[in-house]
């Protein structure tokens, strides 16, 4: 089967990268915000990204998820090349195998929790309905709710539920709890938690915050441009117990 069809979550390693370097032109300067990186992640992880501003962790999610390519290296997503090669598959990727989730929410404003939900379905090859998501995250009474009426974590949960209802296999968070307090935030990592073990969707979380690494598989720390370290937690930490 294609890997880029919608299709049942598969299992070992999903994303390979290899000397992925990307370097910003910006009139004179060239800012090199990745040197180099090296990893792999594999089905069903949950994986936190960590690092000071400006290490590059938004330019690695971005790539990941083929919103933007390296300058060099090779990234592949189970054999397929992300790097810009081949436009097709980034555009399929794009449109099948990955899910979103940015700091700040972008719900359209005049449509209801469903409504937002429901025009990634109706675009998608296998959605759930958006009930479904929305129960997912939390929202199952909160359907006909317009963003102005929702509290900013209950909006963050609707921007989950409309990345994950075409059951992506990969999701990626930038920042989802940076606009939040530290309980909203919980609410939306418990979230975000849920999808990953009851989905199995692979999952990369960006944070400054290392207290929220506890509840991932795997933290890859970067440091200028760079993964510096890389561990294994042996047991996750829920969610619910996250204190900052
Ligand atoms: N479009 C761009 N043009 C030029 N430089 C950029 C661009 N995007 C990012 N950079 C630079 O690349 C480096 C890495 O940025 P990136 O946003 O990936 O870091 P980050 O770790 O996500 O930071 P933050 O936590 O502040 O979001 C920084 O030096 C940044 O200024």
């Amino acid at each position: 089967m294609n890997a880029l069809a919608p299709s049942p979550l598969s299992t070992g390693v999903v994303f390979q990268a290899k000397k992925l370097r990307k370097v910003y032109h910006t009139g004179e300067l060239d800012v090199v915000a990745l040197h180099g990186v090296d990893m792999e992640l594999n089905a069903g992880e949950l994986v936190c990204l960590l690092g000071a501003s400006g290490s590059g962790k938004s330019t690695l999610l971005n790539i990941l998820g083929g919103l933007d390519i390296p300058t060099s290296g090779e990234l592949l997503y189970k054999g397929w090349p992300l790097d810009g090669s081949d436009e097709n598959t980034l555009t399929l990727f794009r449109r099948n195998c990955v899910g979103f989730v940015f700091q700040f929410y972008n719900l359209i404003p005049s449509l209801t929790a469903r409504e937002n939900v429901a025009l990634i379905t109706s675009i998608s090859r296998n959605p759930m309905t958006p009930e479904e998501a929305l129960e997912m995250v939390g929202l199952g009474k909160r359907m006909d709710h317009f963003p102005s009426q929702l509290s900013g974590g209950e909006q963050q949960r609707v921007a989950i539920a409309r990345a994950i209802a075409k059951r992506p296999e990969v999701l990626l968070c930038d920042e989802p709890t940076g606009a939040l307090d530290v309980t909203t935030g919980i609410t939306v990592l418990e979230a975000v938690e849920r999808i990953n073990r009851e989905l199995g969707t692979l999952t990369v979380v960006i944070t400054h915050n290392a207290a929220m690494a506890d509840m991932a598989d795997r933290v890859l720390h970067l440091s200028d441009g760079r993964i510096v370290d890389s561990h294994r937690n042996e047991t996750r930490m829920p969610a619910a117990q996250l204190k900052w």
